[in-house]
């Protein structure tokens, strides 16, 4: 177990609170809730990495509450190990098929407590580290394509609620295979970490950077308007150029540059993200044919915004 990592103990009985947290307070950070209601509250709020449920509770018992846990999606991944002096299989049963990890019988036992919930925890961590590297590019450690896509769902539904504006950036190096066939593939990674690291001081906790593919990155920048993302567009360039990364190859030399299409919206429920995104590479694929090195920001009412 570390110490970074927290339990909720939910019990009506104090005296039950205490035993588990003495139990348990050395290894995790415990909290304490001593009643259905107030358990969700404070899963809700501070999302543990573990619960441990009564059973047995007035009001809202711990098949309840832990219904309720499951039918929230703020509460429904967290694992539950019910706790019972009940001693009847078919609560067992009920409890896991209702998605409990696991099940411990009253009275309690200080090292079966513990080596149960440091197994539940262990398992978390890891359930925790594969969502990371499944969502992390790991040649720049950027958010990857992935993550990108289930962001910008997200935000697209919270703009929606929110009738809120959202920018989108797809940013490309521009001659990058020149820049490969110059100094090797190897380089080029380098250039592309350079990059990255370029995009996410720029954008440091406003929005999200994430490497789409090859060369190509994007930036979601949720409530900005049109003039702020452009702003954040024109930062970016001008940090890959002061980069100064300067290539000579066969009868052409240059130095690393971007191009960034760009694209504004307030979406309404009958617009699709996907539409929001081809708008934007629309406007880089349009920079890239007018000569590189330029932020163009698609405007429904002209066809596109020559911005740079
Ligand atoms: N080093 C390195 N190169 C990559 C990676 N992914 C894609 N590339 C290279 O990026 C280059 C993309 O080439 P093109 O699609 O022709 O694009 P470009 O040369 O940048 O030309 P424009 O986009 O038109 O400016 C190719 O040489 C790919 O090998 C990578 O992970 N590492």
């Amino acid at each position: 177990m570390t110490e970074e990592q927290s339990v909720l103990v939910i019990d009506d009985e104090k005296i039950n609170l205490k035993i588990i947290s003495d139990m348990l307070n050395d290894e995790v950070v415990v909290m304490l809730a001593k009643s259905g209601e107030q358990g969700i509250r404070k899963a809700m709020e501070y999302k543990p990495d573990l619960i441990l449920l009564d059973v047995v509770m007035p009001e809202m018992d711990g098949f309840e509450t832990m219904s309720l846990l499951r039918h929230d999606v703020r509460t429904s991944a967290i694992p539950v190990i019910f706790i019972t002096a009940l001693n009847d299989s078919s609560h067992e049963e009920k409890a896991l098929l209702m998605g409990a990890s696991d099940y411990i019988q009253k009275p309690l036992h200080t090292n079966i407590v513990q080596a149960r919930v440091r197994l539940h925890l262990q398992l978390v961590k890891q359930r925790k580290m594969l969502e990371k590297l499944a969502n992390i590019d790991p040649l720049t450690s950027l958010a990857n394509r992935r993550k990108y896509q289930n962001v910008i769902e997200q935000e697209w539904q919270n703009a929606i609620a929110n009738q809120a504006s959202l920018s989108l950036l797809v940013i490309d190096i521009d001659n990058f295979k020149q820049y490969n066939d110059c100094y090797g593939h190897a380089t080029g990674d380098k250039v592309l970490q350079q990059v990255a690291t370029v995009l996410a001081k720029q954008v440091l906790d406003k929005g999200l950077v994430a490497r789409y593919g090859g060369e190509e990155f994007v930036i979601l920048l949720p409530s900005h308007s049109q003039e702020e993302s452009i702003e954040v567009a024109r930062r970016c360039m001008q940090g890959v150029g002061s980069l100064n990364l300067a290539y000579t190859h066969q009868n052409c030399s240059g130095k690393v540059t971007v191009s960034v299409g760009g694209a504004t919206k307030s979406p309404s429920p009958h617009c699709r993200s996907e539409d929001f995104f081809n708008a934007a590479d629309g406007m880089l694929g349009l920079a890239k044919k007018s000569g590189k090195n330029k932020i163009l920001w698609h405007s429904p009412s002209n066809l596109h915004a020559v911005v740079e």
